[in-house]
């Protein structure tokens, strides 16, 4: 499944938050989109996600237009949006809220046991903590069942909504590798990340949006040796809590990563 984005605007209010976006993604590949705060990236993903109406342009999905279409429908289309805040319901067990990710699937019990199980090998501690309240968990956790809750609808497409926010390197390490994993068995995938050295490090392409606009767009390792980028984007501090190789090069399918 290919995710087309071409020429979209949007707005909140008065504030233009896009303009004139254009950005691809393939299956099988992760765009990092990196900005700073208030750049747009949330905008551009709910935009995607059928949350936000942009107000020109087009979203497709495999060439079909999605554009404007109402969240569920998109949902239908085997895209799913990992939003920012996790958004979770607190007071859910972890099994509710992975349940709450089938909702409308209409499996049969054994289909819907299975994209659990298969959760459960990729996040073993979901397992673990199964009948524990989501808002119990810590906030890595809590990225790994908002993650989980996205994977039961198996989709095609991913976006994920700086999934590394609040976390330690390590845990950041850990859930980039895991969506190396999807990438590597097939799904496409759209990471927002102002953690941009982290996202650079696991994407294929990345593309960096300023005040709504793409100001570059290469390859990922294009963008991690661009001194500009290096300056305004990925920092010393960053840089130096980067692994030294790209996680992207280690063993990513989801059953090496299920061990
Ligand atoms: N609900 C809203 N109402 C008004 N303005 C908004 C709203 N949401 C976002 N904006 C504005 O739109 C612009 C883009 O915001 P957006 O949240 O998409 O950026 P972002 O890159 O995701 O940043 P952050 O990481 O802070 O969410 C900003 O100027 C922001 O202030």
């Amino acid at each position: 499944m290919t995710l087309s984005i071409s020429g979209l605007h949007a707005s909140h209010g008065a504030t233009r938050a896009l303009r004139d976006v254009s950005l691809h993604v393939e299956s099988g590949r992760i765009l990092a989109l990196v900005g700073a705060n208030g750049a747009g990236k949330s905008t551009l993903l709910h935009c995607v996600a059928g949350l936000h109406r942009p107000d020109q342009g087009q979203v497709s999905l495999h060439g079909k237009d999605v554009t404007g279409l109402p969240v569920h429908q998109v949902a239908q289309r085997k895209l799913c949006l990992v939003p920012a805040g996790r958004q979770l319901f607190s007071d859910l067990s972890v099994a509710d809220n992975l349940r709450v990710g089938l909702h409308g699937l209409k499996l049969s019990g054994t289909a819907e046991r299975a994209r659990v199980d298969r959760v459960h090998k990729l996040f073993p501690i979901l397992r673990e903590f199964t009948g524990r309240k989501a808002g119990l968990l810590s906030g890595g956790q809590q990225q790994m069942l908002a993650i989980g809750r996205a994977l039961v609808r198996e989709p095609a497409v991913l976006l994920l909504d700086e999934p590394s926010l609040g976390l330690a390197p390590m845990l950041v390490t850990q859930i980039l590798r895991t969506v190396a994993g999807l990438a590597a068995d097939g799904v496409a995938i759209l990471l927002a990340e102002q953690n941009a050295a982290a996202a650079l490090q696991v994407a294929d392409h990345g593309a960096v949006l300023e005040n709504g606009r793409v100001t570059r767009a290469d390859t990922a390792t294009a963008l991690l040796a661009d001194e500009d980028i290096s300056r305004h984007y990925l920092g010393k501090a960053a840089a130096e809590s980067a692994p030294d190789a790209p996680v992207r090069r280690l063993p990513a399918g989801l059953s090496s990563l299920a061990h």
